[in-house]
């Protein structure tokens, strides 16, 4: 039996991952038929969604006890910043869309509560719920991108299959390589009540990312606007 945590924590999101892909959302660019609007809802939201994602890698390295851990997250930083916000400008651009109007996105409610509770949870403990934080979202995005590669035409679809690409593609799925590689690494002789914290911030984490589906689906916004 495998001892990674990985591998244990694969057992709890699984389930919640594989709902991913049944979501409209999802499916949608899967298939190719996603609203446009509804894509450019989440394109922009993501984007501020990635800048305070951003912040947890950088807080991740200055809370490492080690070089070689604060050299890890501050690759994760950059590969952020350079690679996969480049997929987002790219997108924004095809929508008219500056890249300071794309920064200047105001923070939707799922956003903010998204991102408050990972910087919460990353602030309050150490480097390991730094990583915790962080994984169901590298993870998650690369699982959904290996996924919907297999669907016939997805990889290229004139439009949304620079996204499948991006996500399935050997640079991010390093990425999300090399967060499961630090989270390995950190629990290594940890007690199971610590486990268990790490593995609820996952599944905690896991949910948030089927709310954020929901959110670009439904074009959500703050429900008084002012
Ligand atoms: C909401 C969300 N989770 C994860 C990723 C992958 O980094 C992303 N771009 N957006």
């Amino acid at each position: 039996m495998s001892n990674l945590f990985t591998d244990q924590l694969w057992k709890r999101v699984e389930p919640i991952w594989n709902s991913y892909l049944e979501h409209p959302f999802v499916k949608g660019i899967g298939e190719g038929w996603l609203d446009h609007d509804k894509f450019k809802h989440w394109l922009k939201q993501d984007y501020v969604y990635l800048i305070e994602y951003s912040r947890l890698f950088a807080l991740g390295s200055a809370k490492a006890d080690d070089l070689k851990t604060m050299t890890a997250f501050a690759k994760l930083l950059y590969g952020t910043l350079d690679m996969e916000m480049e997929l987002h400008r790219e997108y924004a651009s095809k929508f008219g869309i500056s890249n300071d109007e794309l920064e200047a996105t105001r923070l939707g409610s799922t956003t903010t509560a998204y991102t408050s509770y990972m910087l919460n949870v990353s602030q309050r403990g150490g480097v390991e719920n730094v990583v915790a934080s962080v994984l169901a979202c590298a993870w998650s995005y690369n699982f959904i991108g290996k996924e919907l590669a297999k669907w016939p035409g997805a990889l290229d679809h004139e439009f949304f299959g620079r996204w499948v690409k991006m996500y399935s593609s050997d640079e991010f799925t390093k990425i999300a390589e090399d967060c499961k590689h630090l989270i390995n690494e950190i629990t290594k002789g940890k007690p199971e009540r610590e486990l268990a914290m790490l593995e609820d911030i996952v599944v905690k984490t896991s949910l948030f990312e089927y709310m954020f589906w929901d959110m670009a689906e439904s074009k959500e916004d703050w429900p008084i606007n002012l």
